[in-house]
């Protein structure tokens, strides 16, 4: 399948903040989901992605191509969903379409009306009086209508009812199927991905910690809890992470056959949940 976008090494360093050898490609046909802790790196990733940022050194090929002559048309195959940025508050979705139609020479005016009653959208509300979960609505509706190849979200769920969180989801779903696109998106909200995404990218603290296929992800990962007494050096090595308490322990290990040879009479194995591989991968337990 081609790859929508490829960072091969990119860097970008701030006063204080580093994104630091950044590779992983986002493919068509697949979701990606992008988490990782508050300042870890995922909106300037994002935004290098998305050519609004100049990175310092690496490479960054947008459907395979890096040359920088074709931006402009490469950037009509991109659609940008977040939360706060619709333009125009002060016109109605329907002269706010007429609008942005125009920016786009692969508008359709069709399948923008589909979206528009799929997602029971209202033509005559004004943009600045939509509600957020709306909001969101219309800002994939409207790069689902100019036929975005890759759909790049920042938190697309955040803040969203359930209802409106799962609405959300399948339509995202239903957009990879013809595996024409390819959607990446950031959040917070890890149950989110458990449920849709096909492949995991993990940044923390500027480095990617991992891309992987989220099957492998979940399959390598387990919780293991037990008596603190089976703590010794040699055992301590099994696990990426352990927390004692008082009378146990609950480590994450990415060994568990090992672990269930050793020890499984003596403890209790669960798969682990991608938020408990974020937590103990960050540490902060
Ligand atoms: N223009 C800038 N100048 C200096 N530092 C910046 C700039 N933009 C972002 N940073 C810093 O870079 C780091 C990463 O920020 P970024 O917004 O990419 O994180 P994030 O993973 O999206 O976080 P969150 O989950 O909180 O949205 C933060 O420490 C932030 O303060």
């Amino acid at each position: 399948m081609e790859d929508a976008v490829t960072l091969i090494n990119v860097n970008k360093a701030y006063k204080g903040f580093a994104l630091k050898d950044i590779s992983f490609s986002v493919k068509k046909g697949f979701i990606t989901g992008f988490i990782g802790p508050n300042g870890a790196g995922k909106t300037t990733t994002i935004k290098l992605m998305l050519q609004l940022l100049q990175s310092d050194s690496g490479k960054i090929e947008l459907f395979g191509n890096n040359d920088a002559t074709h931006m402009e048309e490469t950037k009509q195959r991109i659609g940008f969903v977040y939360s706060d940025h619709l333009l125009y508050e002060h016109l109605t979705v329907e002269k706010m379409k007429r609008v942005i139609g125009t920016f786009y020479p692969k508008w359709d005016d069709e399948v923008f009306a589909y979206y528009m009653k799929r997602l029971n959208l209202p033509w005559k509300r004004k943009i600045g009086d939509l509600s957020k979960g709306m909001g969101m609505k219309l800002s994939i509706a409207i790069a689902l209508s100019h036929h975005a190849e890759l759909i790049v979200l920042d938190e697309p769920t955040s803040g969203l009812d359930p209802i409106s969180r799962r609405e959300i989801l399948d339509l995202l779903a239903e957009v990879i199927q013809d595996e024409e696109k390819a959607v990446f998106f950031s959040t917070h909200i890890t149950s989110d991905l458990e449920q849709i995404a096909d492949y995991i990218t993990f940044i923390n603290n500027g480095e990617i910690v991992f891309h992987e296929n989220k099957e492998t992800i979940m399959e390598q990962h387990t919780i293991v809890r037990g008596a603190k007494e089976l703590l010794d050096d040699d055992i301590r090595t099994l696990f990426l992470q352990v927390r004692e308490t008082s009378v146990g322990f609950e480590g994450l290990t990415n060994q568990a056959e090992l672990v269930r040879r050793l020890m499984g009479e003596h403890v209790v194995m669960e798969q682990a949940s991608l938020e408990d591989i974020m937590v103990y991968t960050v540490g902060k337990v």
